[in-house]
């Protein structure tokens, strides 16, 4: 029910250190994220494959722009290999930032995720895929490796309905997810799938310690860029204005982040992460499992010190 999030700008090694410390206190699932500028998530997932034993090890998420899906059905299938099966594939439509930074075109997510998301199946299950021009098979037989969507959007939450087994939205309050639900059993209908065939994961920040005020101040850090990303919608959905928005915004692209992050409100803290002491973090916890969701991911900061809020919430909140 509990997985953690951990970002490969820390070098492999630490986050395999982590891991395992995540793993010993009771996590079932580590994400690692996938951005061009940090270390490659697929080499950083084949160390954790040798530092841990049992927790599922999850690309949290890769997209279909800066990897053929022919190179993603490899990785993944490689990393459950390495790690006697405990893989997951999680993939999303990539962000914006990336993608002008390395000069690749955006272009219809919605459909390059849907399409790549079946040629993956059909390697996965050592099928020839002769699409697109592409005449490519796996060499070594997969196992079984879920597939879940990073997605937030209407349309990309209904998509991850029709086709995926998992569903990571990154939100951290239970408004988004009363909102997500509804448009993920659409897909679900349309689908004719069963709704307990797709895990619904809660992607949230998530800062930790025994001092309230020291995690809200490491959760500032990283609420700044989750309001500074948002959309109109949700951001009108929490009652925040699109001017405090964009004022947070622009402070970042000027590299202001001491005023980025002091014009984070206590209400965008409220809204945007899971902060506080072990009861505040676990109260937040259950209003969002209360709304469905099957999976809590504690995505960073993690906490002041990310050891001590591992051990922290193994201790008072798993
Ligand atoms: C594309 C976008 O989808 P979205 O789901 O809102 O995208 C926001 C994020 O989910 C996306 O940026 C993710 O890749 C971000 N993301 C990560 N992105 C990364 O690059 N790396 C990560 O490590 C990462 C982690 C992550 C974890 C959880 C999570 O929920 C998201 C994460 C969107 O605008 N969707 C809209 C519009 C879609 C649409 O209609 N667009 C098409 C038309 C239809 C067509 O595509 O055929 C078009 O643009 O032309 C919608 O869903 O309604």
């Amino acid at each position: 029910m509990f997985g953690i999030e951990f970002v490969p700008s820390d070098p492999a090694l630490k986050i395999g250190y982590l891991s395992k410390l995540a793993e010993d206190v009771g996590f079932e699932t580590v994400w690692i994220t996938d951005h061009y500028n940090n270390r490659d998530v697929y080499s950083t997932l084949a160390v954790l494959s040798m530092l841990t034993n049992r927790i599922r090890l999850g690309t949290g998420v890769t997209n279909p722009y800066t990897r053929s899906p022919i190179i993603t059905a490899s990785s993944i299938a490689s990393i459950n290999e390495l790690s006697g099966g405990r893989a997951i594939l999680g993939i999303g439509p990539g962000d914006k930032a990336t993608f002008d930074a390395m000069g690749i075109a955006w272009e219809k997510p919605l459909t390059r995720v849907r399409e790549s998301v079946s040629v993956i199946r059909a390697l996965l299950r050592k099928e020839r895929v002769t699409q697109g021009g592409m005449n490519a098979q796996l060499s070594f037989s997969a196992g079984n490796i879920p597939i879940y969507m990073g997605a937030q959007g209407p349309k990309m939450l209904e998509l991850a309905g029709e086709i995926a087994d998992g569903v990571l939205i990154n939100a951290s309050h239970p408004e988004d997810f009363r909102a997500a639900i509804p448009l993920i059993r659409n897909g679900v209908q349309r689908a004719g799938r069963d709704p307990e065939d797709v895990k619904v994961c809660a992607y949230t920040s998530f800062s930790v310690d025994r001092d309230r005020s020291k995690a809200a101040s490491e959760a500032r850090k990283v609420v700044a860029f989750i309001a500074a990303g948002s959309p109109d919608a949700v951001l009108e959905r929490h009652g925040i204005g699109v001017q405090e928005r964009d004022a947070i915004s622009k402070a970042i692209s000027k590299g202001d982040f001491a005023s980025a992050m002091s014009s984070v409100t206590d209400k965008m803290l409220d809204v945007f992460s899971v902060t506080g002491t072990p009861d505040d973090c676990r109260a937040r916890v259950d209003e969002l499992l209360a709304t469905g969701v099957n999976q809590i991911v504690v995505g960073s900061p993690i906490g002041p010190d990310k050891e001590r809020s591992i051990r922290l919430i193994g201790k008072n909140i798993l």
